[in-house]
């Protein structure tokens, strides 16, 4: 009875410390003693001031320059948009409101008239099934909850056309809207008729994270929750400050095409990492399904918009294209296209989603799947999701028994891969885009095999509990491992060591709570890193997969010729064989080198030609209203580039060719061209910290981050459970636990890098120094 109490005083001891801490080493760097000292990237809003006013600090232990941040993570300094909105919006009357609702709703419904006046053509702008542009679909649409995803976009929609109309009247600048000067609360309650009611979530905490990811910060219940909006490091650039794509900061002329961008700065180089294995790269998509999906608006049956002409030699005219069209121009000298005559590849825009008061603002992209790092790939971003995925017996998953071997439930969605026959396979995840490659098939079967595993271990232990009991559980375990994986393992490979100490991302001892949650970080994605920064693994990615027999090389496998086409999955070998392969191979560099299975032939599904991955990325940023590089160069505290030169004589003459001003550099491309500092990073300074910052944020901002005690986590650990957890949760050991052993019997300690370099040598599975986490800790 004695050592109770003392344990409850000593973590709280251990915080109050903390806090001290903090107090002192502020009080001794920053003047301004309501500031605290932050890498620049986390004070996004000192972008905006002048570099005089910037007041610069440094801490112990940390070797980067800081600087003395009061407004915290928001991109805006809410208290100088708070008095400069007051005096601005006094006068606003509610007539005038009304005729900015009416005209928004007005202007909806003239867009969605012409829509299915589109579709009531002879030939519909809809694209057809064989084509690459539809298997880029296959990976940016929603199946499931179709009409409820294009109401809330459509409200959105009709949310920005009032905020033109609204922008157009008041006479606002670009300026006002990038920082939200608009009228909030009481005043814009006009707009609020038919907006969902505000979230509400149970006073008592859930012990389990919920599916959606709703009521993880209290204050906030839809943080980082599904369908809601990306978040932003900086805000929009676009046109019209709305949704308008931006152009060319000198002239106001369009930016260059981003095929020609992509073919003049983009080869097809074999220059591998000897320190890190392709499941750097395999892992980092299987995360990025995780924490990120961007859909396409469709027609509102959901059909895929086309914006050009069916072989592609045109763009359709401007009387037959739908609003949500961006499509990209392809230039008649070509290198590749040329031969098939192709002059325009398909480009829909993303779907946007409202502000949870309905409020006037900048368009913003919507997120279906949850931000958290959940396991959500595997279970679904909504209760129908998992629902659909469950055995509801015993905790498990659904699966297809293949003769003995454990595969993914087999799917009943029709064209979800591109051959659905007899003996075929395709499969059913918590994300679609699951069938996308068979390395990220691989890693989902493997997950699915590691949740059935603990749960049946479960049981075993606990035979009174229910499915729920178990099934909740193991989720419970299984999420933590993601996490451990992520933080202990891949992100050290990616940011390099140097970095997780500077933006304290590294796991507490294995016998510590962590004391790192913070309610006012906003854990949601960033538009910056999903449009950018974490497509750098597009990079990473070989276009030729080595697969290994017994003695010798036994296919090698064109990676796009296997897209959307898991049907190996059903060979005795391909499981061992693939992730001996992921956890071997060496990862390609972060660079400009990029396989032509992504810059030709992506998707191409039986055609002699696909799309072009980096294209359609660049693409991407424009329609996210992503700000050039330099912008974000500014905002991680590097001088901004002045010269095209400064990035060497090749690239600075393509790049002097391609853009009218080093200002207009998109974000994508100037990160990949950029040179890495003495980091040990994989990836330049810019997108490192882009992303650092990212996972930071994941990691603060989760209430039932795995890590967090007793005060904070509803549903945490015991100390011996971390333990176990921390200690013996890694990638190879869940590889060693859940692959076929025929070809697999040996893993390194650190899937991530190359066997034999960093005494990470292969070890037996069955090596007693290689356990798995040790279950008996869940007995209750
Ligand atoms: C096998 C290789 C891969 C293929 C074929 C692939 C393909 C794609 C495609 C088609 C998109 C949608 C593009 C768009 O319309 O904007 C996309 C998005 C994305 N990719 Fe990849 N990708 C691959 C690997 C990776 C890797 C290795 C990473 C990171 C480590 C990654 C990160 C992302 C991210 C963050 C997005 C945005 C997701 C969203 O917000 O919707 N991808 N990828
Ligand atoms: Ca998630």
């Amino acid at each position: 009875t004695k050592s109770e109490p003392e344990l409850v005083n000593n973590t709280s001891n251990l915080t109050a410390q903390k806090e001290i801490d903090l107090k002192l080493l502020n009080l001794k760097v920053c003047k301004d003693d309501t500031a605290i000292c932050v890498l620049p990237v986390q004070c996004p809003a000192h972008f905006y001031l002048e570099n005089s006013s910037i007041e610069r600090c440094q801490i112990p232990n940390s070797n980067r320059s800081r600087i003395c941040c009061r407004t915290g993570q928001n991109h805006t300094d809410e208290e100088l948009i708070s008095k400069r909105r007051s005096s601005q919006y006094e006068e606003i009357d509610t007539d005038f409101l009304r005729e900015v609702a009416h005209d928004g709703q007005t202007k909806a419904s003239a867009l969605r008239s012409r829509e299915s006046d589109l579709l009531s053509m002879k030939n519909p702008p809809i694209l057809h099934i064989g084509s690459p542009s539809y298997g880029h679909f296959r990976n940016r649409r929603v199946l499931s909850d179709l009409p409820q995803v294009v109401n809330l976009a459509n409200k959105a929609m009709e949310i920005a056309l009032a905020t033109r109309a609204f922008k157009d009247r008041q006479g606002l600048s670009r300026k006002d809207l990038e920082w939200n000067m608009l009228p909030r609360g009481q005043k814009n309650s006009l707009l609020k008729i038919n907006c969902p009611a505000l979230m509400k979530c149970p006073p008592i905490l859930q012990k389990y994270r919920r599916i959606d990811g709703t009521c993880n910060n209290l204050r906030y219940p839809r943080w980082g929750a599904e369908l809601t909006a990306l978040s932003r490091l900086l805000p929009p650039s676009y046109e019209d400050g709305i949704w308008a794509p931006r152009l060319s900061s000198e002239s106001g002329l369009a930016l260059p095409s981003p095929r020609l961008i992509s073919t003049t700065l983009f080869t097809d180089i074999d220059a591998r990492n000897e320190d890190y294995t392709m499941m750097l790269s395999h892992f980092g998509q299987f995360i990025s399904h995780d924490i990120a999906l961007s859909i396409d608006i469709t027609f509102p049956n959901g059909k895929p918009i086309s914006c050009c002409t069916k072989n592609g030699s045109s763009i359709l005219p401007p009387e037959h294209l739908h609003y949500a069209c961006m499509p990209i121009e392809v230039p008649v000298d070509d290198p590749f296209y040329f031969k098939y005559d192709v002059r325009c590849m398909n480009f829909v825009r993303a779907a946007l989603i409202f502000r949870e008061d309905c409020s006037l603002g900048y368009a913003q992209q919507m997120n279906k799947v949850t931000h958290f790092i959940d396991g959500s790939m595997i279970y679904g971003s909504n209760s129908k999701e998992l629902r659909h995925l469950r055995t509801m017996e015993g905790g498990r998953l659904k699966m297809f028994d293949d003769y003995g071997r454990v595969l993914l439930p087999l799917t009943k969605k029709r064209d979800s891969c591109l051959t659905m026959e007899k003996g075929s396979a395709c499969f059913d995840a918590g994300d679609f885009r699951v069938n996308q490659n068979p390395a990220l098939v691989a890693l989902h079967t493997l997950f699915l095999r590691e949740h059935n595993r603990i749960a049946d271990e479960l049981w075993e232990l606990n035979p009174y509990w229910s499915d729920e009991d178990i099934f909740w559980e193991t989720r419970q375990i299984v999420i933590a491992e993601i996490q451990v994986i992520v933080y202990k393992e891949f992100l050290p490979c990616l940011l390099g060591e140097s970095t997780m100490q500077e933006f304290e991302l590294n796991l507490a001892g294995p016998d510590s709570y962590s004391f790192d949650y913070n309610p006012e970080i906003e854990p949601s994605i960033l538009n910056e890193f999903s449009s950018a920064a974490y497509r750098a693994g597009h990079s990473m990615i070989d276009g030729i997969l080595k697969i290994y027999g017994r003695n010798r090389v036994e296919e090698m496998i064109s990676l796009s010729e296997i897209i959307q086409q898991p049907s190996r999955m059903r060979k005795w070998e391909f499981f061992d064989e693939i992730l001996t392969t992921l956890t071997t191979e060496s990862v390609q560099q972060v660079d400009s080198f990029i396989s032509e299975s992504l810059t030709r032939y992506l998707f191409k599904s039986g055609n002699p030609f696909g799309i072009d991955l980096p294209a359609t990325t660049i693409q991407r940023g424009r329609d996210h209203g992503l700000r050039p590089y330099n912008d974000y160069r500014q905002l991680i505290g590097l001088p901004i580039i002045e010269e095209f030169e400064e990035f060497g004589p090749e690239f600075g003459n393509k790049l002097s060719q391609l853009y009218n001003s080093v200002d207009d550099i998109d974000l994508w491309v100037g990160g990949l061209l950029e040179e890495k500092d003495s980091d040990d990073s994989v990836l330049g300074p810019t997108f490192r910290d882009i992303i650092a910052d990212q996972f930071r944020r994941l990691k603060k901002g989760d209430r039932y981050f795995f890590e967090n005690g007793p005060e904070i986590n509803p549903g945490h650990f015991t100390l011996e459970q971390l333990s176990e957890l921390k200690m013996k949760t890694s990638l190879s050991r869940i590889i060693c636990d859940n692959a076929d052993g025929i070809m697999l019997r040996r893993q390194a300690s650190n899937a991530f890098k190359k066997p034999g370099v960093y005494e990470n040598e292969l070890i037996p599975c069955d090596s007693p120094h290689f356990r798995s986490i040790d279950l008996r800790y869940w007995k209750d």
